[in-house]
């Protein structure tokens, strides 16, 4: 919940704030959750603002070691509204605790069934009449879409193309934020900053994603694992900044959603073409025209109902989705396919780095994490380098030459497995077999040594 308590109070126009959350396990518990943390919300926000607090993450902000960060530190009034609002943290994490342990207790959670449970979608509701200084509060959505057995649901590639039509139908905000539940918005201001990039006429027109870099809290102290990717994030994602644009990296990025509507030129094409598209809502796909303004959020039955469809399983049967529109299902790392295709189509990239982190995650830190994430990441990266997406021959032809590099070098990187394995065993194997793996020590040497 932290995750999306940060996103709420980041630093943007409330009634332009739409935050919508993916519960892939349709648990109840997260649901009840979901409710409580919009209730924490009302407080948090207003005491966030009215301090100018930067750590926005109830949870980063009260186990911080360091120094309030707020510039009303010596305030006594500051002191005596903090020491208030950690109790409503504290009762809110109680909340939740109880209700999970309750839940546990009488196991009688319809929706528990991880696989398989129908679509729930919930908007939470500001029933408290606003005081004075409580302003308007972004709005909250909890999204848990229908799951089956005997459909495929394409993993969070899948959970992402159900949160962009049930929000273009509410909301139909034309920027995007995607964050991992594993991450919090450490920072308000990273709206603002990818707004500077999104906002410049030089380089809005083709620009689809603004990608933060991956940082993490909970790195150990020696990293032997390398858990913070710091050759991504140091050295490649800033290179390929003088190119065509980073890689979309998963997390922290604003991505433009009309970059994920695919190719087809949607003024002037028929309504059977379009439904083919984007399947077959006519509401999602009047929200593709311009000026479409929905019902807003509580916009009645009917708006409920049509998102209910746009949640459910078969929806997407026959349609392009995860093939040519939104976040693409051909890979396990859909955000390396989704970032390369969007930028084989003309699109491009930033990479922003403010000084400050804006989003902190949890890396992976123990062997056995980090074997399971690697493989993944690696064999599906490898994957793309062998299938027909490989990036040395797909995509246009004016794609620059040193981009497609970069990608190669991301694909194959899993090739360097050979040479490790090679450095792991042939040292040993000379060393048993008395065979000289180094030059011999000379006279000349040992004289310099001396
Ligand atoms: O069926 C699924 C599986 C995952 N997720 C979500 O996907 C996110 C990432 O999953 P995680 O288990 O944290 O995977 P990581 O390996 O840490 O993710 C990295 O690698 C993924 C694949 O490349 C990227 O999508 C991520 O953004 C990137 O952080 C989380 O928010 C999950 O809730 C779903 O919603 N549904
Ligand atoms: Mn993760």
């Amino acid at each position: 919940m932290n995750t999306v308590i940060s996103a709420m109070a980041l630093d943007y126009p409330p009634e332009k704030l739409y935050v919508y959350l993916s519960d892939d396990g349709g648990s109840s518990v997260t649901l009840h959750a979901t409710r409580e943390a919009f209730k924490f919300s009302r407080l948090w926000i207003p005491f966030c603002t009215r301090y100018r607090i930067k750590t926005r993450c109830p949870k980063a902000f009260f186990s911080s070691s360091d120094d309030d960060d707020s510039d009303f530190v010596r305030s006594s009034v500051y002191m005596e509204d903090k020491t208030q609002i950690q109790e409503k943290y504290d009762a809110f994490k109680e909340k939740i605790e109880s209700f999970r342990e309750n839940m546990a207790i009488s196991r009688d959670d319809p929706a528990i069934n991880v696989k398989d449970h129908p679509p729930s979608i919930e908007v939470m509701q500001d029933n408290i009449i606003d005081e004075a200084d409580n302003g308007k509060m972004p709005h909250l959505v909890y999204v848990s879409r229908e799951k089956r057995p005997s459909h495929p649901h394409h993993f969070k590639a899948g959970a992402l193309n159900v949160l962009l039509r049930v929000s273009a139908v509410m909301s139909n905000s034309p920027y995007i934020l995607v964050l991992d539940c594993d991450m919090f918005c450490n920072d308000p201001s990273s709206a603002r900053y990818a707004m500077c990039f999104h906002l410049d006429p030089k380089i809005s027109s083709s620009l689809a994603f603004v990608q933060f870099p991956q940082k993490f809290y909970n790195v150990t102290k020696n990293d032997i694992y390398d858990s913070q990717l710091r050759s991504l994030f140091t050295l490649q994602w800033r290179g390929m900044n003088g190119l065509k644009g980073p890689v979309l990296s998963g997390t922290g990025f604003y991505i433009k959603r009309v970059s994920l509507c695919g190719n087809l030129t949607i003024k002037g094409t028929d309504l059977t073409q379009l439904k083919e598209y984007f399947g077959s809502s006519n509401e999602f796909i009047k929200s593709l025209m311009q000026n479409y303004t929905s019902d807003s959020v509580s916009g009645g039955n009917a708006l409920l109902e049509e998102t209910h469809l746009l949640a459910s399983c078969k929806y997407e049967i026959s349609t392009k989705w995860g093939q040519e529109v939104g976040f693409l299902y051909d890979s396990v790392v859909e955000d390396y396919l989704t970032g390369f295709i969007l930028h084989c189509n003309g699109w491009t990239s930033v990479f922003c780095e403010p000084s400050r982190p804006q989003f902190l995650g949890s890396a992976t830190t123990n062997l056995n994490d980090v074997l399971i994430q690697g493989t993944r990441w690696y064999s599906g990266l490898f994957e793309n380098g062998v299938n027909k997406y490989c990036p040395l021959i797909y995509g246009p032809s004016m794609m620059p030459i040193l981009q497609r590099l970069c990608n190669a070098e991301l694909v194959y990187f899993p090739l360097y497995c050979l040479p490790l394995w090679c450095f792991a065993t042939i040292p040993q194997l000379c060393l048993l077999n008395g065979i000289p793996l180094y030059p011999k020590v000379t006279a000349t040497t040992e004289m310099l040594e001396l």
